[in-house]
């Protein structure tokens, strides 16, 4: 009863609406931003169609993952005490306050704000709000939750959690989102172990393999990244989702899955670089990493097989400067992988630890921090905002965006039609060969074959977004 009670407050205070929201043309129109190649200007996703996968994230997903992360502070308020005592116990306070009045403005559809803690992206953030704000053509509008971009709100609202978290020292290097990656990977030590185990017997032949054979390992080893993509965890709500099954027996069941299929372009791409290696020695493969625990494994299992393939000489990763999406990739996280493989009682797995290591110290791995990966910006701003993250990228033969955030960026989360390639899609951006690596979470999808987006609705409403189907999407000169 008292629990219903509570249901029909709630209910009360989300804002009514109808399919088509009453603020007609709302932010979704964004004419003075970059146009497709043939002058089409496409509306972005937004939240405020009622039956939208975007609508139902706002509504349901993104409050949920705030009322975990409220309940990770409270579960750690004794660790607080034992490190900093009383001040830790207030500041784990002040960070729930701040944490539950974000909840409140994102269900009762509040305006959204400015940041207000001085951090290095703050202005930025603030001036893309004013942006936004800038875009609505009534008086009095305000860029609220359910009414602005997708994108826009989401990164919104993890950079807010952020805030609340950099508000409250002296916890203020807390990770709300550690504990869950963390549980992904340890969940995940099976499917790990066959990882690894598979990975170094193939080291001990790699140089007597063929041509063909070396092919079809790297096809193995890309596709066990793009099926470890399945396992992020704010799809779930920040829900436990591991990997259970060993990934690389199911690979043929899974084939039928991958709807763009470009790896023999990868394929081409890489070999070539490796046969005219006399002229120029290095190849370099960038990968922008996106979940830590089992994605990241798989991820690291693809870079290790680059460089013992010689396919590439040397591996740059980019992961996030702040926690993001509840599990994606931080610097403290991929240390943290590289030691737990490491300190493995299995001896495959602590080999690959120790090979990771020395690819680190040795410089054959590198990795990235920068503060581009989170900010709201669509990858075709990159230029303008982050000239030197791109005057990085543009060093690379083959960048890799690993998952579905990725790709909304890419593509800037517009309502691209299906058929619409890739190139285009990309608006400008194109600082060298790249590939996404992505399954499927989010309604956007381009490159598809006339007709073939259309079948998926008409046999699987919810093709798009529940991470069943695949893509290895390409584009670049070979
Ligand atoms: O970890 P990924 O593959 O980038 O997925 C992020 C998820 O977050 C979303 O933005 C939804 O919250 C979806 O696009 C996707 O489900
Ligand atoms: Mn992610």
């Amino acid at each position: 009863m008292m629990l219903r009670a509570v249901v029909l407050i709630l209910q009360d205070s989300l804002p009514k609406r109808q399919d088509t929201p009453p603020r007609s043309t709302v932010v979704a129109t964004r004419n003075d931003e970059p146009m497709g190649v043939g002058g089409i200007s496409q509306q972005v996703m937004s939240s405020a169609k009622t039956r939208s996968f975007a609508y139902l994230t706002v509504k349901d997903r993104t409050p949920q993952i705030l009322t975990r992360a409220i309940d990770t502070l409270h579960r750690h308020k004794s660790e607080f005490f034992e490190k900093h005592g009383e001040r830790g116990v207030e500041a784990e306070k002040k960070a729930i306050s701040l944490l539950s009045k974000l909840r409140n403005e994102l269900q009762t559809d509040k305006p959204i704000i400015p940041l207000v803690e001085k951090f290095v992206d703050t202005d930025i953030w603030n001036q893309y709000l004013e942006h936004q704000q800038s875009l609505l053509n009534e008086s009095d509008g305000k860029p609220r939750w359910f009414y602005s971009p997708w994108l826009f709100v989401e990164c919104y609202m993890y950079r807010r959690i952020h805030e609340a978290i950099i508000q409250s020292p002296p916890i203020d290097d807390f990770d709300v989102f550690k504990e869950s990656k963390d549980q992904n990977f340890f969940e995940s030590q099976e499917s790990i172990i066959a990882l690894c185990a598979y990975l170094q017997e193939l080291l001990r032949t790699v140089e007597d393999l063929d041509e063909n054979q070396l092919k079809n390992e790297f096809f193995k080893f890309l596709q066990i990244s793009l099926w470890g993509n399945k396992c992020d965890l704010s799809l779930s709500g920040g829900e436990t989702s591991s990997q259970k099954t060993s990934v690389i027996n199911s690979l043929g069941d899974l084939e039928p899955f991958i709807l763009v299929n470009d790896m023999e372009h990868l394929w081409s791409l890489l070999s070539n670089c490796k046969k005219r290696r006399g002229k120029a020695p290095v190849i370099r493969v960038d990968i922008v990493l996106d979940n830590s625990g089992f994605e990241l494994v798989t991820d690291l299992v693809l870079a290790d097989f680059l460089l013992a393939s010689k396919l590439a000489t040397e591996i740059h990763f980019y992961g996030k400067t702040i926690p993001w999406f509840v599990s994606d990739t931080t610097v403290h996280d991929f240390n943290w992988l590289i030691e737990q493989v490491k300190r493995s009682n299995h001896k495959w797995v602590s080999k690959c630890g120790v090979d990771w290591e020395n690819h680190i110290k040795m410089g054959r791995w590198v990795y990235h921090d920068h503060m581009f990966w989170t900010l709201p910006h669509e990858f075709c701003a990159m230029p303008q905002v982050a000239p030197d993250l791109y005057a990085d990228l543009q060093k690379a033969h083959l960048i890799l965006f690993k998952g579905d955030l990725n790709y909304r960026k890419l593509t800037g989360d517009r309502k691209w039609e299906f058929t619409v390639p890739f190139h285009q899609a990309l608006s400008g951006f194109h600082p060298a060969p790249l590939c996404s690596i992505r399954t499927l979470k989010a309604e956007i999808q381009v490159g598809l074959r006339p007709g073939q987006g259309e079948q998926l609705t008409a046999s699987e409403p919810n093709w798009r977004t529940q991470g069943k189907y695949g893509i290895f999407q390409f584009d670049g000169p070979l």
